[in-house]
């Protein structure tokens, strides 16, 4: 697997002042052809109560609100602040619905584990470069300080530079990779992967059972076998117009929670056709559904298509963490999703999804279109 040696962007940032010293690897030409709604786009945000949702007088009107929104959108904002504090305090999640968010509210993710990894990896990324490649990718390793999908010397570039590491189980730990500055890097990242593990896992059985899916399938199929996590950096650009981010695309797993770093938004969702931004709202998780969760709903739940674009003076920084299946899990249509219309996509072995996805350019959901059945 692995991806081709680019530059470091944090570095070509500092260097390119003016708008000719962006190289034309990263400039996207058609850029502007791609609608994008008013920045005032994504309102009315629907709120599911996290705590309505457990309780029983509550929890088929809650949970039949966060179906739709699954059925609808597939993206979700989990917002970790409370009213008139300065710090975030209980988690609150919502759901991009057809027009709007959906908000889960009072879910208790401590908030200094937010605030931990948040302060941590401001502070890797300001290191010097020197010092964070201390944990640069190996060639042919995903994990690391670097990038990833980059699979040909032509192909347009990010606008962005990556931390990738895997979490979960710790035996899938390369603790080579783990920053050691600042020290408590790798104890803050431990304790933000194993929240956001459970946390993945409360709302996926929500969701699987909202599917019509039984306790069974539940603990067979929606069960965090892998996660991993990337820090995503995003410096200036004195072009930020004419580059991406991130190119466009669904995430491959079953799902993703966003934690926005700073206060610098960036994020767009695809919706009929159009670019939304998304305002993140400070200590709020953003969550997608994954092309994973796609496939096993035999297509009821969709993965979202997103990008993120960049700013003329202002850094961006996010942490994306992703839940997969366990490794040997057969990726296909669960039997229970497929009824009279037949399996939409193919089954393949967990391995073989991963090794094609990381081995493809970002495409929007150019990787899932390779697994439909021919109709
Ligand atoms: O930076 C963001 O807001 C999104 C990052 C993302 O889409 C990803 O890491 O897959
Ligand atoms: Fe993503």
């Amino acid at each position: 697997m692995g991806s081709l040696p680019v530059p470091n962007v944090q570095s070509l940032s500092a260097a390119s002042h003016a708008a000719a010293d962006v190289p034309h690897r990263y400039i996207r030409p058609d850029l502007d052809t791609h609608p994008v709604a008013a920045s005032d786009a994504a309102v009315d945000i629907p709120i599911i109560d996290f705590g309505r949702l457990r309780d029983p007088k509550s929890h088929l009107h809650e949970s039949s609100k966060l179906h739709l929104a699954c059925q609808n959108w597939g993206f979700f904002q989990v917002n970790a602040l409370i009213p008139g504090s300065a710090f975030p305090c209980a988690i609150t999640t919502s759901v991009v619905s057809c027009s709007s968010y959906l908000q889960l509210i009072n879910h208790n993710v401590p908030t200094q584990v937010v605030e931990k990894i948040r302060f941590d990896v401001l502070r890797f990324f300001q290191l010097p470069l020197a010092e964070k490649r201390q944990v640069a990718q190996a060639a042919g390793d995903l994990q690391g300080y670097g990038q990833l999908f980059v699979v040909s010397e032509e192909q347009k570039l990010d606008w962005a530079d990556m931390l990738y590491l895997n979490t979960q189980p710790d035996t899938e730990r390369a603790m080579r990779f783990w920053p050691t500055q600042p020290p408590s890097f790798s104890v803050a990242l431990d304790n933000y992967s194993s929240e956001l593990k459970n946390l993945a896992e409360c709302l996926m059985e929500i969701m699987a059972k909202n599917l019509g899916l039984g306790m069974d399938v539940v603990t067979e199929k929606f069960k965090v076998g892998i996660q991993s996590i990337r820090f995503n950096y995003y410096p200036p650009c004195a072009q930020a117009h004419k580059v991406l981010g991130f190119s466009q695309h669904s995430d491959s797993d079953l799902i993703t929670f966003v934690l926005q770093v700073n206060q610098v938004q960036g994020l767009q969702i695809k919706r009929r056709g159009e670019w939304v931004p998304v305002r993140a709202h400070h200590g709020a998780f953003i969550v997608n559904l994954g092309d994973i969760f796609e496939i096993y709903s035999n297509g009821r739940y969709k993965s979202i298509e997103h990008r993120v674009v960049v700013n003329t003076e202002m850094e961006r920084l996010s942490i994306a963490t992703f839940h997969s299946p366990k490794s040997d899990a057969v990726i296909g249509p669960l039997q229970e999703m497929i009824g009279g219309s037949g399996a939409k996509y193919r089954s393949v072995d967990h391995e073989s999804f991963m090794k094609l996805f990381f081995s493809s350019k970002l495409d929007g959901k150019s990787f899932l279109d390779s697994m439909r059945c021919e109709s």
